[in-house]
């Protein structure tokens, strides 16, 4: 869909839970004509969020019906379709982004343009096709992190970034540590484009990009070990990269994980505990939680052949 075309546009929302939310801007293989946008509609429930999908024409009964196959919990609401009248839709679907704030970092649009903190660092991450733009807990939990490693005067050589989205925590690590070698993957090729434009962007220079699933990729082994591995991807795909993830860190590295919910903290640990990882801290964003572990004295090598169970993510039921 063309992202830059002013003129009248449309808004289909609809009630939708977290789990379909959340469903809706981890998938990485959705495929529809239309800027997806979701919210939470009640603080304090929940369930209760909204998807609003923005279109440059008139919705179709096919386009209806493929927003409505989004989120199943809403089989019996009528879409409500509204007409937004010579306005540029990308800034509407911003218009509710405000800037976020984290540590020494603020993430904002273009539509919310802010300075830098003093000492701080500005990114400029537009709501589009990749995840990440810093409003999510498990982004923002992962940026709290990094910049408390660097408060506390950790140093890093090599740091990998895999499941980048926008490419956000990449840019982070390389304003922390700008002697490090920073590396960004992603299964999906559209977020490494995404984020190869939003490093120009913000002048960010020197993350290696690779399209990727998981560590298991002849360029990421090549530039292991990293001594800070990074990956907020979602429960199920982290506990089957467990074994590749800890063999890329290098001894005592220091790995952050996000993209699980509280709930699945238990089964996250005890998956990286067997590949000789230790928890070491904890950040809780609401329901969601974002884990530091300790690598294993020395490096891991992983038994038996490569498990792709679970890549599947969110619909794996842990
Ligand atoms: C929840 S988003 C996080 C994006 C960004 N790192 C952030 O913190 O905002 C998860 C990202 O992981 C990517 N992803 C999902 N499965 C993956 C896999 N098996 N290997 C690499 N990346 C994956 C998705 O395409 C998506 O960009």
């Amino acid at each position: 869909m063309s992202a830059d075309t002013p003129g009248s546009s449309w808004k289909v929302s609809l009630p939708c839970t977290r789990a379909e939310a959340e469903a809706i801007d981890s998938a990485s293989d959705l495929v529809i004509d239309a800027v997806l946008m979701t919210t939470e509609e009640v603080e304090d429930d929940v369930e209760r969020w909204r998807l609003d999908a923005y279109l440059d024409h008139a919705p179709d009964a096919a386009m209806l019906a493929t927003i409505h196959a989004l989120v199943p919990s809403a089989s019996a609401h009528d879409p409500s379709v509204e007409r937004l009248d010579a306005q540029d839709w990308v800034t509407l679907s911003q218009a509710g982004l405000e800037p976020i704030r984290e540590g020494r970092f603020v993430v904002h649009t273009a539509a919310h343009a802010v300075s830098p903190p003093p000492g701080g660092r500005a990114f400029l991450i537009e709501a589009g096709q990749a995840f990440g733009t810093g409003h999510h807990g498990t982004t923002s939990g992962c940026l709290a992190m990094l910049d408390a490693l660097a408060v506390a005067g950790r140093r890093f050589e090599a740091v990998i970034d895999v499941g980048t989205g926008t490419g956000l925590l990449a840019f982070a690590a390389t304003a922390l540590w700008p002697a490090a070698r920073v590396v960004a993957t992603d299964i999906d090729p559209v977020a490494i484009a995404v984020t190869h434009d939003n490093a120009a962007r913000n002048g960010v220079e020197g993350v290696a990009l690779y399209v990727a699933d998981g560590a298991r990729d002849a360029a990421i082994d090549a530039a292991a070990p990293f001594d800070l591995v990074i990956a907020n991807i979602l429960a199920g795909p982290l506990v089957s990269m467990a074994p590749e993830l800890a063999a890329i860190a290098a001894p005592d590295a220091v790995i952050v994980l996000a993209g699980l919910l509280e709930t699945q903290r238990e089964d996250v640990v005890a998956a990286y505990a067997a590949c000789g990882c230790t928890l070491v801290g904890i950040d809780r964003r609401g329901d969601w939680t974002v884990l530091q572990l300790r690598g294993g004295a020395t490096r891991y090598v992983p038994e038996g052949p490569f498990d792709p169970k679970g890549r599947d993510g969110w619909a794996l039921d842990l």
